[in-house]
């Protein structure tokens, strides 16, 4: 029996979509998802995402398995990605079409917009020690500036949680981080006890950064949209940006705002279809 699945992609972070919405549990185990994104022997990608049916305050719930087979409670690319799928499940294309869309960190709501581009809600960051989690600092202090020791070398770390954790360093030159020498040693860090994603900044302009990702259960990807959101809420909150940046990732640019107003993170980027097919286990 085959596995009918959808290839996304939002710059280049790609996912393996599959219509999960005659059922709450997902039709695919973490091992399976594993075996999946596998870029040799599956269809290759750096998640697997379900799209669930929803509960009464919502359209629809969101899954999704990392690379490595863990779970992690939100994706920012993959939630554009999941937005477009759904659309495309419904058969509609309607630019400003929202949904409300259950997840382990709450409800989010992506809107389509024109040109394959999607604009989420991602709700506010979360900003004290136990919400990241990390034990830098106690429980309900926030990790700002704070030095931490990974590769024979201190870091100065911001930490932000947009529902799942990012430890955020900026730097000279992002070019130069050796990402897949310390990008695992960040992850597994014990400061971490539920592992944390790691980006490297570097600030460009105020209102224009540069970042590199080393993500938890998946390494290096090309792109990161919670990632991208943590980094804006990390230099507003250090004094080197704007509430409003471009983000550029290796994978192309996101735009991201941190509201004055309502205190949620928005972040607009595409999310693009790849190809349908079937997956022989
Ligand atoms: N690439 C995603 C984040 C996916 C989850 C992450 N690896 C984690 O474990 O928290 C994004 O675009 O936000």
């Amino acid at each position: 029996m085959g596995i009918e699945f959808t290839k996304y992609h939002g710059l280049g972070n790609d996912f393996i979509l599959i219509d999960n919405r005659h059922s709450k549990d997902p039709l695919v185990s973490p091992e399976m998802a594993v075996q999946m994104c596998d870029r040799h022997f599956g269809i290759g990608a750096d998640g697997v995402i379900f799209v669930l049916p929803g509960t009464p305050q919502t359209d629809y719930q969101m899954r999704i398995f990392n690379s490595d087979g863990s779970e992690p409670e939100m994706c920012g690319n993959g939630i554009r990605c999941l937005a477009q799928f759904i659309a495309q499940l419904e058969g509609t294309s309607e630019s400003g079409k929202a949904y409300r869309i259950d997840t382990l960190a709450g409800v989010i709501t992506p809107r389509l917009e024109e040109e394959e581009q999607v604009t989420v809600d991602m709700g506010p960051p979360q900003l004290q020690a136990a919400q990241i989690p990390t034990t830098l600092v106690t429980a309900t202090e926030k990790v700002i500036n704070q030095p931490l020791s990974v590769g024979g070398k201190s870091w100065l770390v911001t930490c932000v949680s947009m529902g799942n954790p990012h430890c955020i360093t900026f730097v000279e030159n992002v070019d130069e981080i050796p990402l897949e020498v310390i990008g695992p040693e960040f992850e597994h860090h014990a400061a971490f006890p539920q592992r944390t994603n790691t980006e490297f900044i570097e600030v460009v302009r105020p209102d224009y950064l540069k970042m590199r990702v080393w993500e938890r259960g998946a390494g290096i990807t090309l792109a990161c949209g919670t990632g991208a959101c943590a980094t804006v809420v990390a230099g507003l909150l250090t004094h080197r940006s704007d509430r409003r940046c471009t983000v550029e990732l290796p994978g192309g640019c996101l735009r991201i705002y941190w509201s004055e107003t309502d205190g949620h993170v928005y972040m607009t980027g595409p999310a693009k279809r790849v190809f349908s097919g079937i997956y022989l286990p």
